[in-house]
């Protein structure tokens, strides 16, 4: 073994961490000057072809492979780290992002004409009772994009949907729902899913031989009806209508399986309540706007982007948020139609549309990706 001295190596390093910081200052001043040149030419901070250029002549400088690719890594970075700097600049000029939003103090519940999908009794109007409360006039529609459009074109001033369940995942087609039409996310409220078993006011336990409901609600249940193997389990198009079903036919030996909520709809009487086998079974709803505006205490961002169709297009967009010390969230990809193994992006961020940090991210992908939407800030 060579006769090393850690101290002496450490010292040797120091040097040149020493002379990089320098360097790296040096660069970064150099930089600010080309903010100022992009600020009086309204030239875009990003340009993609000469950080290409840039990779290549620095990979080629480099010797051997591992360098050649781990000095690319580091200027991708820098450069990540530069025009983070230059978007700060452009916002202190007033050339930061529009974004188009304006801010509200609060939503307004009382009155509003607020739409949501299924039936009454159906989770969907849970969330929308829950969010709105009696106040408001709700209805319902018979599709997930009704509700799309009954807020696109006015008729309702919110419209209700889910996005999520903490057991199943993302709702997809809502996502895709969200591209499609200019609406905007406003609020969120998170309903917890949970089943009863609903007889007749006279009905009592030892009745019941049938069980209706929607068979994913049977699915979640099915520990507790599959212990009553007695029970016949009947598939209905949702819960509802099955609790609707056992109050118009009037037989005791009918059950339905659906929210309390719909029980008290439809005249039922819970004959065993939480008869799901998860209990942490909650199912994110949002609200939707055609107004862009957010509320003065929000405190998330939702957006959309596609990348470009390259490698490391999705880790350059990210760093946006990584550079800007904004918090991620939550990450969903959707494939692009028409585009095979091409995708969307679907990210939630902490914050809100009026940070400076959010603002430079989102200025950064903005230039960045091939296209950008904010979706909502809530
Ligand atoms: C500094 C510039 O702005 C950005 C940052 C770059 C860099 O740090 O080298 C290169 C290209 C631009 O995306 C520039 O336009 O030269």
């Amino acid at each position: 073994m060579k006769n090393l001295d850690l101290g002496e190596l450490r010292g040797q390093l120091d040097e040149i961490d020493g002379q990089l910081v320098r360097l790296f200052e040096q660069r970064m001043k150099i930089c600010a000057d080309v903010a100022e040149y992009k600020i009086e030419t309204g030239k875009a901070v990003y340009d993609g072809e000469r950080e290409r250029q840039k990779l290549e002549a620095v990979g080629a400088m480099a010797h051997g492979d591992f360098n050649s690719q781990a000095v690319q890594e580091l200027f991708s970075q820098l450069m990540t780290v530069s025009r983070k700097r230059q978007y700060q600049l452009l916002a202190r000029h007033g050339k930061g992002i529009d974004t188009g939003f304006q801010v509200i103090e609060a939503i307004q519940t009382s009155g509003a004409r607020v739409a949501y999908q299924g039936v009454e009794g159906s989770y969907g109007h849970g969330a929308a009772l829950q969010f709105f409360g009696r106040e408001a006039s709700l209805y319902h529609v018979t599709a997930m994009e009704d509700v799309m459009a009954e807020v696109e074109e006015g008729r309702a001033d919110y419209g209700v949907l889910p996005i999520e369940n903490s057991s199943a995942g993302a709702v997809s087609d809502n996502y895709d729902l969200l591209v499609k039409h200019n609406n905007y996310i406003v609020a969120e409220t998170q309903l917890a899913v949970r089943h009863a078993l609903l007889g007749l006011p006279e009905a009592r336990l030892e009745d019941v031989e049938l069980v209706y409901s929607h068979p994913q609600a049977l699915m979640q249940c099915s520990q507790y009806l599959n212990s009553h193997p007695q029970w016949r389990q009947i598939s209905l198009e949702n819960t509802a209508a099955a609790a609707l079903k056992v109050t118009r036919d009037g037989d005791c030996r009918q059950a339905a399986v659906a929210s309390e909520i719909a029980g008290r709809l439809y005249g039922l009487k819970v004959l065993a309540p939480g008869i799901n086998h998860n209990k942490n079974n909650t199912t994110r709803f949002i609200v939707l706007s055609r107004e862009a505006v957010y509320r003065k205490d929000a405190s998330k961002v939702s957006i959309c982007f596609e990348g470009l169709h390259r490698s490391g297009s999705l880790y350059n967009m990210l760093g946006n948020f990584i550079f800007n010390n904004v918090n991620m969230l939550m990450i969903e990809s959707r494939p692009i139609e028409g585009r095979s193994w091409e995708y969307r992006f679907f990210v939630d961020v902490e914050g809100s549309l009026g940070d400076a940090a959010v603002q430079n991210a989102l200025k950064g992908i903005s230039e960045e990706a091939v296209s950008m939407r904010i979706l909502g800030n809530y």
